[in-house]
C-alpha cells in the first residue's frame, strides 16, 4: 500500500488534534464560507430560542474536514447547550446507546459523528428517542422478555455522516434539517488560512496562502495541515514562508498543482492508464488501488467529481476529457474495443 499522504494523517496523533482544536471556530460569525448552512442553522437555532425549546435534531452531511465537528460545537455553544460527544463506531450494541441517552441532561446537544457506522438494533431504539424522547429496555430474555419504558430529557441530536445516502430512511426522516457541506471555494480558504496563521502567530507571504488554498482541496482541515508543512519547511530550512517554500514543501509531499495527492492520482492513474478511461466498477477502482471502497467513494471521489477529472455513471466511474488533459495522456481512439468511445463527460 502507499505510504501515508500528508492529507490524511493519524486522525488520533495528539499533535494534529491539539492543531485542530487550536484553530475551531467558536461561533458561526468566526465559521467562514457555507454560508447558506449558516444561515439555515441561524434561523433554527433563533426560532428555537424565542420559543426556549431544544433546537430541531439536525444532520450534517459533507465529505471529511469540512466542518462538521466543529458546526456541532457551535451549535451547543451558541444555544448555550452542554455538547455530549459519540461516534457511530462506538455505539455497536443497542445498550450503549441507551446508556448515553438515559444519562443526557435536559436540551443537551448529543452529537453522534459517522452516524452511518451505529448498530442496526441501537438505530431503531434511536427512532423512538427522536420522535419522543424515549425509549424501551428490553429486560430478559425469550418468551419471559419484557420492555420497559424510559422516559429522557429532551435532547437535540447533531449527526454527521460522510455518506448520508446509507442512513437508512426512517433515521433521516427524523433529522427537522439536514445541512449539505460543499467544498469551500479558494477565496473561503485564504479566509481559514489567514486566520489560522493569525492564531498561531505564523508570518505568511499572501500569495503564498492564496497557492495552499490553491491546493487544499476545498477542504480546511487540509488546508489547515499544509499550511503546517509549509511552516515545517521555513523553520528547517531557516527560509520565510513564502512562495517557493510553499512549493517545495507541497512538492516533498506529493501536493500537485490542483491539491491531488498520491491516492487521488493513483485512483486516477487507475481509471485513466488501466481501464483506457472506464466505465470502471467502485470496488474494482478500490482493489486495484489497495483501498477500502468506502474511502474511495467518501473521501477521494467526491473532489475528483466536484473538480471535474471523474464522473459517476451507472456503469462506472469514468475520466473526463479533462483527466486526460491534466496528466497529459492521449486518450484511446474512439471506438476502440476497451472504449466505447463515449468520455464521462458525453455520458
Ligand atoms: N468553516 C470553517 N472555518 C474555519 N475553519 C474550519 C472551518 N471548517 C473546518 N475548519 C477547520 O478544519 C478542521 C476540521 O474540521 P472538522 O473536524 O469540523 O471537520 P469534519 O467535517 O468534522 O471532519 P470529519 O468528518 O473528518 O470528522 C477544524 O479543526 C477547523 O479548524
Amino acid at each position: 500500500m502507499e505510504p501515508q499522504s500528508v492529507l490524511s494523517p493519524d486522525p488520533e496523533s495528539d499533535a494534529e488534534l491539539a492543531f485542530e482544536g487550536a484553530l475551531r471556530p467558536k461561533s458561526l460569525a468566526e465559521f467562514v464560507g457555507q454560508s447558506k448552512v449558516r444561515g439555515q442553522l441561524e434561523l433554527l437555532l433563533q426560532a428555537a430560542a424565542i420559543q426556549s425549546r431544544t433546537p430541531d435534531h439536525i444532520l450534517l452531511a459533507g465529505p471529511p474536514g469540512l466542518g462538521k465537528t466543529t458546526l456541532a460545537m457551535i451549535i451547543a455553544q451558541e444555544s448555550g447547550r452542554p455538547l455530549r460527544m459519540s461516534s457511530g463506531p462506538a455505539i455497536q450494541h443497542a445498550g450503549d446507546l441507551a446508556a448515553v441517552l438515559s444519562s443526557l441532561t435536559p436540551g443537551e446537544v448529543l452529537f453522534i459523528d459517522e452516524i452511518h457506522r451505529m448498530a442496526r438494533s441501537a438505530e431503531e431504539m434511536l427512532y423512538l428517542a427522536m420522535e419522543d424522547f424515549r425509549i424501551d429496555i428490553m429486560v430478559g430474555k425469550g418468551a419471559g422478555a419484557t420492555s420497559i419504558p424510559l422516559d429522557l430529557a429532551p435532547f437535540t441530536l447533531v449527526g454527521a455522516t460522510t455518506r448520508a445516502g446509507l442512513l437508512p430512511n426512517p433515521l433521516r426522516d427524523r433529522f427537522g434539517f439536514t445541512a449539505h457541506l460543499e467544498f469551500y471555494e479558494e477565496g473561503e480558504l485564504e479566509q481559514v488560512l489567514t486566520r489560522a496563521a493569525r492564531l498561531l502567530d505564523l508570518s505568511v507571504d499572501r500569495d503564498a496562502l492564496g497557492e495552499i488554498a490553491r491546493r487544499s482541496r476545498g477542504t480546511p482541515r487540509i488546508a489547515n495541515r499544509l499550511l503546517r508543512r509549509v511552516r515545517d519547511y521555513a523553520l528547517v530550512k531557516g527560509t520565510g514562508a513564502g512562495m517557493d517554500a510553499v512549493h517545495a514543501a507541497l512538492d516533498l509531499y506529493d501536493v500537485d498543482a490542483l491539491g491531488l495527492d498520491r491516492l487521488d492520482r493513483a485512483v486516477m492513474m487507475t481509471v485513466l492508464r488501466r481501464f483506457d478511461g472506464g466505465p470502471v466498477g467502485l470496488n474494482t477502482l478500490a482493489v486495484s488501488v489497495g483501498e477500502e471502497a468506502e474511502t474511495i467513494e467518501s473521501v477521494v471521489e467526491p473532489f475528483l467529481v466536484r473538480i471535474g477529472l471523474l464522473t459517476r455513471t451507472p456503469r462506472g466511474r469514468v475520466a473526463t476529457r479533462d483527466a486526460w488533459r491534466h496528466f497529459e495522456l492521449a486518450p484511446p481512439a474512439a471506438g476502440s474495443p476497451a472504449n466505447p468511445g463515449l468520455f464521462g463527460d458525453d455520458l
